[in-house]
């Protein structure tokens, strides 16, 4: 019995499934419309949840009158069952999975997240005696008055958020904005980076979370023009270009945007300074571009801190010097003051005569300065000349000499820097976590984005000239010596270190190496 049993049992089963599967096939058209029928459905329940209330009779009023118009126009009512049914089959189709996640609307949670958020502001955004019957921002009113977009990470969090403010918040004062700004980053979760535009012309207010900046990249060739120095790292939109690189963790080179600085002579903005709180990664900074820069020219570095942060390159092909004294930095920038003369004199000559500028006028030369403050806190106190007096030659002249200076240094020492450092510095970067003041001092401008929490080291804004003030993040490029840093960053740097002659030549001695 069981023998037979079971195919027919089977048979059976298998007639069942082709059955059902056909009336599926037959049904499927009206599956799908009753599906995107249902979406729609409950698109136009968020649409109207999200519209204010002042908002809804007028909303309502125009959806009547539209359907009115159908009503009456010739094959009017045909036309309106045709787009439904279409509007339906689009959205009842396959793979809509995510549209109708997206268009499911907030949850209780994200509904309170957003009443909480719209409470708060009211403080700032209220005006006492309101003459409107519903105003925008009101103890008793609700989130939709305000709020026109808004977006949740899958956590829940606020990822995004468009709204209204009224006309008579003073946007245009920074420090007004600036409240708005940390109680919406506070609300809507610390630990993240938000960018915010103001929109002054039509009194609204665009939130964004921030992706954070790939903290994995470390020293290495990038690939640059002559006269581009990459500063470090920025967000994909803000700027046009990419370059392939190495990043820590993960395979192959993968395609970042940087901030480049250009130097030489069509250059804007042919020196830079570099300002941060202590740790912030300055004198890193520093490093970096000075492995860039050993790729095509020579540098000096005058090391005021007296770290020995720098010692990782004295002696090296292309370095000039490694001063850390007051005398060696005063003798050293009095040599600079020369060359730079003797530069400009050459190049002068040069087109007198209709020829070329000769190589050894023009090949790039860069200064190095970290923390000049103290050199002139020292000068200062032993009565000696200020180096910071002799930086005026190449700040002024530098460009068409070739050579570019670079200052790092910190707040504290912000007062101590000379006026040609402030006055010819066009390419700016701030490092650590600063307030906006901070950042606004420093680059012209204020960041749109803020307020860091949890900066990393070599985390900071950029701008060069009056260009946009880009997030950065400074490439890892930590001194060799150093041991608390991680063994495979300094193993890159090490990397990048030209040789030094004498100490680092090949054994005479040794055989040849074989091909
Ligand atoms: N871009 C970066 N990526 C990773 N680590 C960094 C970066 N910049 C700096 N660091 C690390 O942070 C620490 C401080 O860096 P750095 O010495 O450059 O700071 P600083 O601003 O010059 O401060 P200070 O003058 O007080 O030393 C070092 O351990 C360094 O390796």
């Amino acid at each position: 019995m069981s023998r037979w049993a079971l195919p027919w049992r089977g048979g059976g089963r298998q007639f069942v499934r082709t059955g059902a599967d056909g009336m599926l096939d037959v049904l499927y058209p009206v599956l799908v419309l009753v599906r995107g029928a249902g979406r729609l459905a409950t698109l136009a329940k968020t649409r109207w949840k999200r519209t204010p209330k002042e908002r809804r009779g007028p909303a309502l009023f125009l959806v009547v009158a539209c359907g009115l118009v159908l009503w009456l126009m010739p094959y009017g009512p045909l036309i309106a069952v045709a787009s439904f049914v279409a509007a339906a089959a689009w959205y009842g189709r396959e793979r809509a999975g995510e549209i109708v996640e997206e268009d499911e609307g907030p949850g209780e949670d994200e509904l309170a997240r957003l009443q909480a958020l719209y409470e708060a502001l009211v403080p700032y955004f209220a005006m006492p005696d309101d003459p409107h019957a519903e105003p925008m921002y009101a103890h008793d009113g609700e989130w939709g008055r305000a709020f026109e977009e808004f977006e949740f990470s899958p956590e829940g969090r606020l990822s995004a958020l468009r709204l209204r403010y009224p006309a008579h918040f003073r946007d245009g004062e920074p420090e007004e904005r600036l409240r708005v700004e940390q109680l919406l980053a506070a609300k809507s979760g610390r630990g993240r980076e938000y960018r915010f535009a103001w929109d002054e012309e039509r009194n609204r207010l665009e939130m964004t979370v921030l992706a954070p900046l790939l903290t994995g990249i470390h020293a290495q060739r990038f690939v640059t023009a002559p006269g581009e120095t990459v500063l470090g790292f920025t967000d994909g939109g803000a700027v046009r270009r990419t370059v392939p690189v190495a990043v820590a963790g993960m395979d192959g080179a993968v395609d970042v945007p940087p901030v480049v600085w250009r130097t030489g002579a069509r250059s804007t903005e042919p020196h830079l300074l570099a300002m941060g709180v202590p740790g912030s990664g300055t004198s890193t900074l520093l490093r970096s571009v000075a492995l860039q820069a050993l790729r095509r020219g020579e540098v000096l570095v005058v090391d005021g801190d007296g770290g020995g942060e720098f010692a990782c390159l004295a002696a090296r092909r292309g370095v000039l010097g490694v001063e850390s004294s007051l005398a060696g930095a005063l003798a050293s920038f009095e040599w600079v003051v020369r060359e730079t003369e003797r530069r400009l004199l050459a190049a002068s000559r040069a087109r007198q005569v209709g020829e070329q500028v000769p190589e050894d006028a023009r090949s790039p030369l860069w200064v190095l300065v970290d923390r000049p403050a103290v050199l002139t806190h020292l000068a200062r106190a032993e009565g000696q000349r200020d180096p910071q007096e002799l930086l005026q030659v190449p700040l002024r002249h530098g460009r068409a000499a070739g050579v570019s200076v670079v200052v790092a240094e910190q707040f504290e020492g912000a007062e101590d820097l000379g006026q040609a450092v402030r006055a010819y510095t066009r390419a700016r970067v701030v490092l650590g976590p600063v307030t906006r003041d901070q950042a606004r001092a420093v680059l012209g401008e204020a960041p749109q984005s803020g307020p860091a929490a949890d900066t990393p080291p070599g985390r900071g804004f950029a701008r060069l000239g009056t260009g946009p003030v880009l997030r950065l993040q400074v490439p890892a490029t930590p001194d060799p010596y150093d041991e608390a840093a991680g063994e495979a960053e300094r193993e890159a740097v090490r990397a990048l270190l030209p040789d030094r002659p004498g100490l680092d030549d090949p054994d005479p001695e040794a055989p040849l190496p074989t091909a």
